[in-house]
């Protein structure tokens, strides 16, 4: 059966089950309570979960899919090591192999796909999320000190935050073709739902070109004009941009991914972040998620990115998505020119 299903659903399939297992292995790393937090630059930081994650998910999807070209945020996880067996997904999700594959995807070859693995969206919100599972106010006060740039203002709003971080980490898997994003895979390890009175932990978003979305219920966008941006990578010009938008409300949240699942269950409408800072593989698979269900996100002058293999990484052009069309150009006209000149001479 598997071998007549065309190699992009396969893919897709493979990621969503890929991405399940790294969400179990970004849970563990928590439980364990040591993050083994690495700054790589500037309000950029790694933790054993996104090294760990990335190692299951590019081990796995390349044993399966050997000639695709898969790009993963993190450079060196530690590769000395031999990866744990359960680390190696084989399973695939079989519903997905069900779904009909749009006509101009079936005959896509494993050298015309590249794969831009995020392995764990919202570092920062994750390593604010582990501050916050220590109970005793002393051990979080001890966590808090030595922890890389937390401000005072940032400690005080977790505090108030009711550990509700976790909830903006995602995984994202997103596979381009001929430079274009067509699938996805969203993520979300901290997700909880109660199903038949049983509790459940994390739910997995996809979305194909055509095809649509799955996994949950897109809802349409909220009736007032509601904003969502960056909670943990702000500046002048990302401020700028929001209040040029004449919002109703503004929610600060973290992650690419978290944000696109705002604006697909109808929190948001749109997602604005008007600075560098992302870069191809948190774009992605909310990109390919996104259009599948009519919306659109492309740079702050409404261009798209390009996700070919030899694409620099940053999306030095910031971010703007909407639920649909009419929203994103209602956000487009109003960016100022000289912003848009700004950025686009970074
Ligand atoms: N200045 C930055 N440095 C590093 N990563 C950034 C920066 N700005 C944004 N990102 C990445 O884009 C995601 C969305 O940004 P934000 O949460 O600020 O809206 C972040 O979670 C982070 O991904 P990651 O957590 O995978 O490193
Ligand atoms: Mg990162
Ligand atoms: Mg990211
Ligand atoms: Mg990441």
């Amino acid at each position: 059966m598997t071998s007549t299903v065309p190699l992009i659903v396969r893919l897709l399939a493979s990621s969503v089950s890929v991405a399940n297992r790294a969400g179990k292995i970004i849970r563990d790393v928590m439980s364990k309570g040591e993050l083994g937090i690495v700054e790589k630059g500037k309000d950029d930081l790694q933790t054993e979960a996104d090294r760990s994650a990335q190692r299951c998910i590019i081990a796995s999807l390349s044993a399966q899919f050997p000639k695709v070209n898969i790009i993963g945020e993190e450079d060196n996880p530690d590769t000395e090591d031999e990866i744990p067996s359960d680390w190696i997904v084989i399973d695939t999700d079989k519903d997905i192999l069900n779904i009909g594959c749009p006509s101009n995807l079936q005959g896509v070859k494993e050298e015309d796909i590249v794969v831009w693995v995020d392995p764990l969206d919202g570092t920062s919100e994750y390593t604010q999320g582990a501050l916050m599972l220590k109970r005793d106010p002393w051990e979080r006060w001890k966590m808090y000190l030595t922890h890389p740039f937390i401000s005072i203002k940032w400690y005080l709003s977790l505090l108030q935050s009711n550990y509700g971080f976790l909830e903006h980490v995602t995984v994202l898997i997103g596979i381009a073709v001929n430079e274009k994003p067509v699938a996805g895979v969203i993520h979300q390890p901290y997700y909880k739902t109660l199903i038949g009175g049983e509790k459940k932990i994390g739910r997995t978003i996809w979305g194909i070109q055509e095809v649509g979305v799955g996994g949950f219920t897109p809802a349409p966008p909220p009736d007032a004009l509601v904003i969502t941006t960056t909670r943990s990578h702000s500046n002048p010009m990302v401020e700028k941009a929001l209040q040029v938008m004449n919002a109703n409300q503004i929610l600060r949240v973290g992650g690419a991914g978290y944000k696109v699942l705002q604006l697909l269950e109808g929190v948001a409408s749109i997602y604005v972040f008007a600075s560098g800072g992302c870069k191809k593989w948190d774009t992605c698979a909310p990109e390919a998620i996104l259009s599948a269900a009519g919306g659109k996100l492309t740079d702050i002058l409404g261009n798209y990115y390009k996700y070919g293999a030899s694409e620099s990484r940053p999306n030095k052009t910031g971010v703007l998505a909407a639920v649909n069309n009419d929203l994103h150009s209602y956000a487009l006209n109003r960016i100022p020119e000289e912003l848009k000149d700004t950025l686009s001479k970074k």
